[in-house]
């Protein structure tokens, strides 16, 4: 599928869909609507029906216009919010209807702000060992065993920033890439079976973007994980991931895959962007 994706029917509810290759999807989005402030006159349609359907360890970047509804998908799949018609559903668990608590446990995500994914007066350690828990049962084990340092520390050394020397120190006094880069290892390493991307680079500057960038790519492929990835930079869209989704205006627009993906150059994306946009607005003034 590569033009103006259709929105299908209604989905059948809590049916995961089966992939080409036979095995069930990690993530089916399925007819996902989501309208802000409805029947007023701040209303926004912010998705109107958005399918998309991740295999397991597939990599899908996605771009497109301000507003187009990028961030608003991450939300859905967290249960930040939860969409007015369609279905969420994670490794054949229909989740639609679950808090975001509720779903922490499927789910690793790293934000823009580097501040926003670990807590800065505890150290690397306590961070460390507060993300191993996360989604389970009991409170905040916050208590590192020998174990667990040892783990760590395996973990650390493969940021390659000397952060496995540094296990005590607080975060706070880390910069913001190597907070991103931990934020990174700490979403990743307790096994989620989606990872959310929210233009994690986009307030680098680009050595350490391209070094974040780097471990994204080394962690997803390590750890097999089926990502979600927002980012402005379509070069990092291009040459990040094994798909490309292009949105606009609360609908996917574009779904490239890895071979389709290799051969376009950002110039070409551009142009597919207008293209697709200026079809889209014809196609709309035909029905006024
Ligand atoms: N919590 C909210 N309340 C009201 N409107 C919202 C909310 N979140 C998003 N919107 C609106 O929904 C639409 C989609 O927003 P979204 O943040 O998903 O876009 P985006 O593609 O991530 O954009 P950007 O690239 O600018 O971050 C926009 O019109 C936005 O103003």
């Amino acid at each position: 599928m590569e033009r103006l994706q259709e929105t299908g029917g209604p989905p059948e509810a809590g049916r995961p869909r089966r992939e080409g290759n036979g095995g069930l999807a990690m993530l089916d989005l399925s007819n996902i609507t989501k309208t802000f402030f409805p029947g007023t006159v701040n209303e926004r349609k912010a998705l109107r029906g958005v399918d998309l359907h991740l295999a397991p360890g597939e990599f899908v970047t996605v771009i497109g216009s301000n507003g187009a509804g990028k961030s608003t998908i991450l939300n859905m799949v967290s249960g930040k919010l939860r969409p007015d018609t369609g279905s969420v559903v994670i490794d054949g668990t229909d989740v639609t209807r679950l808090a975001d608590f509720q779903r922490a446990k499927y789910i690793g995500r790293v934000f823009q702000d580097p501040m926003a994914g670990t807590a800065p007066t505890m150290s690397i350690e306590q961070n460390m060992a507060m993300a191993l828990e996360r989604g389970k049962r009991r409170g905040l084990a916050l208590g590192v065993t020998a174990a667990k340092r040892e783990r760590f520390t395996e973990e650390l050394k493969s940021l390659e920033l000397g952060l496995e020397r540094r296990l005590k120190a607080k975060v706070g006094l880390l910069s913001g890439g190597q907070r991103q880069a931990l934020s990174l290892l700490m979403a990743t390493f307790s096994g989620p079976k989606i990872l959310l991307l929210d233009e994690h680079t986009a307030a680098l500057d680009p050595q350490r973007a391209a070094l974040v960038s780097r471990l994204t790519a080394e962690l997803v492929e390590r750890h097999h994980l089926t990502t979600l990835m927002v980012t402005h930079n379509m070069e990092q869209a291009l040459t990040l991931g094994t798909r490309l989704v292009m949105m606009h205006d609360g609908r996917i627009i574009l779904d490239l895959d890895q071979e389709r993906k290799s051969q376009m150059t950002v110039a070409d994306l551009l142009h597919e962007f207008e293209k697709i946009k200026g079809a889209q607005l014809d196609d709309r003034t035909m029905l006024q």
